[in-house]
C-alpha cells in the first residue's frame, strides 16, 4: 500500500498515457530529450547499418512488411502478456500460432518469410519445436522416400510433430536411453518399448488425427509449471509396446556394402548402391558414423547462436535506452542535472561488452547457419569430413553464447535498478524464457567438454606435425614450448586497437589454456583411467573450450564488420565495439598473460588506458548501435526500452492494469487484513492519527 501511494505521488501523469493499453504504444512525437540528444550526437546513422544486419535493403523491406502483418493484427497484441495465467498464455500462444499459419497462407509467404514472422512474435510458440526440430529431423535424417511422404504432411500441418528424445532418467547420456525399438520381422513393424544399437530416430504417431486423443499404448501430457516457458506445453510421453511400420525409422545415413533385394534403399548420388540399416528380415547395419543420428541437435545448436543474438539485442536495447533516460545521483556536486546512469563507468563496463557480444552473435549466427548447410551438402555426398569440426565448433559456441546471453540478460536487468525487476521492463520474461537454453540441446558443461575433446584431438595431431583445418591451425602454437615467448612491448595504448594484436593475444591465451589442459589431462592419464582422467581435468578442459570459442566468435565478429557493404562511419563504431570486447577479454586474462611472459607490465597499463578510451568512444554511439538492431516496441514489450524513452509514463500506465488495482481495496485486504485490524482496534482502541 505504501509503495503504491509513493509511486502515484512521484509521477507527473500525462492523461493520454494513462489511457494507454500497451507498452508498445507509439509516442515518437514526444521523444525523451535525453534520447533525442543521444541520437543527434551519434557518429553514424543507424539507418545505414540496419539493412546490412538484415541482409540488404530489399530483405529489410520484406522483413518490415512481414513484421507489420504481425504488429497490426489484434491477435498478436501484447497488452495481456504480463497479466495472463499460464493456461491463458498457452491458449493465446496457440491462437497466435494458428493466426500465423493463416497469414502465411493468405499472403502466400515464403518459408523464409514465415520464419521472419515467427521471429517477430514476442512469445514462445507451442509449435516451435515442430518447425525447429521435427521438420529438420525429417529433412536431415529421412531418406528421399521418407521425406516425400512426411514433409508435405508436416509442412502443411496435416500432422504436427515434436522431438521426444530426453527421458526422465537420461538427457545428456544418449547411449543410456532406455526406450527401445524391437523389430518384429513377422509383422515388419518396430515395437517401441527395447535395441542395443544406440540412438535412432523414429516417427511415431501418438495422437488420433481427428480427435487428437492419445492412441492406445500412449500416455502423454504436460509436465507442469516451469521457471518460464509458460506458453509451452513441454510434455511427458510413455510408450507401451506401441507398434509402427518399419519404414518409420529414419534411415538416410544407413549403408550396407552387400546389398540384397530386401534392404530399404538409401539415396546418395555418388553412391547409389548404399543400403539401409534394418532389413525386412531384421538384420541391422550400422551407419558410417553412429553420430549421424545426432544431426538435428547440431542444426538446433547452430540456430541457437542467432537466438542468443536476438535476446542480447533485446536486452541491451532496453538497458542502454533506459540508461540514458534514467538520471540518478550527482557525479559532481556542482552539476546542474543528475547523472545519466549510462555515464557511470560500472554501467559501461557491464553493458558495452554485452553489446559487443550481441553483434558477435549476430554475425556468428549467420555463419553457423551457412556452416550447417555446407555440412548437410557434404553429408549428402557421403562425405563425413566436416562432421567432427562442425560438432566441435557448435558445441563450444552453444555453451559460450548461451551462458553469455543468459547471464547478460540478468546483468541488463540489474543495470536497470529497481524498475528492471518489474516485468514491464521486459527483462525478467526474456530471462526466464531464455535461460533453459543453457540446459536444452546439450547441457553447457557437457557441451564444453565435447568441444574440448575435439581441441585435444587437434592438439595431438598438431603435435605430430599434421595439418589442421585452417580455422584450427592456430592451435599449432599450443604445442610449442612457452618459455621462449617474449612480451608484446607495445609502444602505447593505441597499439591495442589493432585487430591483429587483439587476435594474436586471444589466440595465444587460448593456446596457453589448451596446453595447460592437455598437460593436466596427460598427468591424470598417467595414473588413472581415461574416463577418470577426463573427469579430473574437466576444469582446465572447459576453460580451453571457452577460450577457443571466444577466439572463434571474435573472428566472426571481425569478419562481419569487415564486409565492404557497411558504411565507413558505422564500421568505425563497430570496430571500437569489437576492440572493447576483445580488450575486456584480454584484461580478464592479464595476470595469466603476464605470468606467461606474453604481456609486460607496461602492456597491461596501456591496455587499461585503451579500455577507458574505448568506453568513451562506444558511449557516444551506444544508442545508435542498439537502434540499428531495429527491434520494435511491440517485440520488446518493455516500458524501459521504448524507442521514445517515455519510460515512467509507460510504467505507470501498465501498473494500472494490475488486477490488484481493479478495486480501490483488494479482496485480500477486505477478507483478511481488515478483520484483523478491526480486531486489534477493538482490543486496543482506535488510534488517533
Ligand atoms: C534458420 C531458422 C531460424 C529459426 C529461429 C528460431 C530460433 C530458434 C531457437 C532455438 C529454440 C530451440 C528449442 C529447443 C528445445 C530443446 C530441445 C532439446 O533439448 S532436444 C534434446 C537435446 N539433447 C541433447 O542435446 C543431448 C546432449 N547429449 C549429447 O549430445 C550426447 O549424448 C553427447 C555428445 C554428450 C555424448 O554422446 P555419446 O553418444 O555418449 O558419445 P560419446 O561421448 O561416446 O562420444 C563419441 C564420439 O562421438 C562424438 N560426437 C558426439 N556427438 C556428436 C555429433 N553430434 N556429431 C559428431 N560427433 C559427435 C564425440 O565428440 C566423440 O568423439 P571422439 O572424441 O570419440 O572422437
Ligand atoms: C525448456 C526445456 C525444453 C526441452 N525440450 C526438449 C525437447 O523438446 N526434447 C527433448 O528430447 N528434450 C528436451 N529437453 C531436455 C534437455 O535436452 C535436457 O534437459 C538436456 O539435454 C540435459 O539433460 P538432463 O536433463 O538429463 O541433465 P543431466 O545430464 O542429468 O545433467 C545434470 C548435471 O549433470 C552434469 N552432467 C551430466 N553428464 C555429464 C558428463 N558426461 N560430464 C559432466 N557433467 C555431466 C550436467 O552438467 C548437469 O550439471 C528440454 C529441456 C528444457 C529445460
Amino acid at each position: 500500500q505504501t509503495d503504491q501511494t509513493s509511486l502515484s505521488l512521484s509521477l507527473s501523469l500525462s492523461l493520454s498515457l494513462s489511457l494507454s493499453l500497451s507498452l508498445s504504444l507509439s509516442l515518437s512525437h514526444i521523444m525523451n530529450p535525453d534520447l533525442k540528444a543521444e541520437r543527434a550526437g551519434a557518429s553514424f546513422d543507424p539507418k545505414a547499418l540496419t539493412p546490412h544486419l538484415y541482409g540488404g535493403q530489399a530483405r529489410l523491406e520484406r522483413f518490415n512488411a512481414v513484421r507489420r502483418l504481425i504488429e497490426e493484427d489484434p491477435v498478436f497484441r501484447v497488452d495481456d502478456y504480463y497479466f495472463a495465467s499460464r493456461e491463458e498464455r498457452y491458449t493465446r500462444a496457440m491462437e497466435k500460432t494458428s493466426r500465423l499459419v493463416q497469414l502465411v497462407k493468405q499472403h502466400n509467404l515464403s518459408e523464409e518469410e514465415s520464419i521472419v514472422m515467427r521471429l517477430c512474435i514476442r512469445e514462445q510458440l507451442p509449435l516451435g519445436l515442430h518447425w525447429v526440430m521435427f521438420i529438420p529431423a525429417i529433412k536431415g535424417q529421412g531418406t528421399p522416400e521418407q521425406q516425400k511422404k512426411w514433409l508435405p504432411l508436416a509442412q502443411s500441418l496435416r500432422i504436427v510433430g515434436t522431438y521426444a528424445q530426453t527421458e526422465m532418467g537420461h538427457g545428456t547420456f544418449l547411449r543410456g536411453l532406455e526406450t527401445t525399438a524391437t523389430y518384429d520381422p513377422a509383422t515388419k513393424q518396430f515395437v517401441l518399448h527395447m535395441s542395443d544399437h544406440g540412438p535412432h530416430a523414429f516417427i511415431v504417431q501418438i495422437r488420433d488425427l481427428d480427435s487428437h486423443k492419445p492412441l492406445p499404448g500412449v500416455s502423454v501430457g504436460d509436465i507442469g509449471p516451469k521457471l518460464g516457458y509458460d506458453s509451452m506445453d513441454n510434455g511427458f510421453l510413455k510408450l507401451d509396446h506401441v507398434r509402427i511400420p518399419r519404414d518409420q525409422m529414419l534411415m538416410k545415413f544407413a549403408q550396407d556394402p552387400k546389398p540384397s533385394p530386401v534392404w530399404i534403399h538409401v539415396w546418395s548420388p555418388e553412391r547409389p548402391d548404399d543400403f539401409a540399416q534394418v532389413s525386412e528380415s531384421g538384420a541391422y547395419t550400422r551407419p558410417p558414423n553412429t553420430k549421424l543420428s545426432y544431426g538435428t541437435m547440431i542444426y538446433v545448436r547452430s540456430v541457437m547462436i542467432s537466438d542468443a543474438a536476438r535476446h542480447l539485442q533485446a536486452a541491451t536495447t532496453i538497458a542502454i535506452r533506459y540508461g540514458v533516460v534514467r538520471r540518478q545521483s550527482l557525479l559532481e556536486e556542482t552539476a546542474s542535472k543528475e547523472t545519466q546512469v549510462l555515464d557511470y563507468n560500472s554501467s559501461q563496463q557491464q553493458l558495452f561488452p554485452l553489446l559487443g557480444w550481441a553483434y558477435a552473435c549476430h554475425f556468428a549466427g549467420q555463419h553457423l547457419i551457412k556452416m550447417y548447410q555446407d555440412l548437410q551438402a557434404s553429408l549428402n555426398r557421403a562425405d563425413l569430413s566436416m562432421l567432427e569440426y562442425v560438432h566441435g565448433t557448435t558445441t563450444g559456441l552453444k555453451a559460450l553464447v548461451t551462458t553469455i546471453a543468459s547471464e547478460g540478460l540478468e546483468t541488463c536487468r540489474k543495470a536497470c535498478g529497481g524498475h528492471g525487476y518489474s516485468r514491464f521492463s521486459g527483462l525478467p520474461d526474456f530471462y526466464q524464457d531464455y535461460v533453459p537454453a543453457c540446459t536444452y540441446e546439450g547441457e553447457n558443461n557437457v557441451m564444453k567438454l565435447q568441444c574440448a575433446r575435439y581441441l585435444v584431438k587437434c592438439f595431438r595431431q598438431a603435435a605430430k606435425g599434421r595439418n589442421l583445418a585452417p580455422e584450427m591451425s592456430y592451435i599449432g602454437q599450443a604445442t610449442k614450448p612457452s618459455h621462449t615467448s617474449k612480451p608484446l612491448n607495445l609502444d602505447g595504448p593505441d597499439a591495442w586497437l589493432h585487430w591483429k594484436i587483439q587476435s594474436r593475444v586471444l589466440e595465444a591465451k587460448a593456446c596457453l589454456s589448451l596446453a595447460a589442459a592437455v598437460r593436466e589431462l596427460d598427468r591424470q592419464l598417467g595414473s588413472t583411467s581415461k574416463g577418470k582422467a577426463w573427469n579430473n581435468a574437466a576444469e582446465p578442459l572447459s576453460a580451453a573450450a571457452l577460450e577457443h570459442s571466444q577466439v572463434v566468435m571474435l573472428r566472426l565478429l571481425e569478419g562481419g564488420i569487415a564486409t565492404p557493404s557497411i558504411a565507413d562511419t558505422a564500421r568505425r563504431a563497430l570496430e571500437s565495439l569489437r576492440s572493447l570486447l576483445a580488450l575486456k577479454l584480454i584484461q580478464a586474462q592479464a595476470p595469466a598473460l603476464q605470468l606467461a611472459n606474453l604481456l609486460s607490465a607496461m602492456d597491461v597499463q596501456h591496455l587499461s588506458t585503451a579500455v577507458t578510451k574505448l568506453l568513451a568512444v562506444v558511449r557516444r554511439d551506444a544508442v545508435a548501435l542498439v537502434d540499428a538492431f531495429d527491434l520494435s516496441d511491440h517485440f520488446l514489450n518493455s516500458a524501459l526500452g521504448r524507442y521514445d524513452g517515455q519510460v515512467y509514463e509507460a510504467l505507470y500506465a501498465a501498473a494500472q492494469k494490475s488486477t490488484l488495482n481493479a478495486t480501490p481495496v483488494t479482496r485480500a485486504v477486505q477478507e483478511h487484513l481488515q478483520p484483523l485490524m478491526k480486531f486489534s482496534r477493538a482490543m486496543l482502541g482506535m488510534p488517533k492519527l
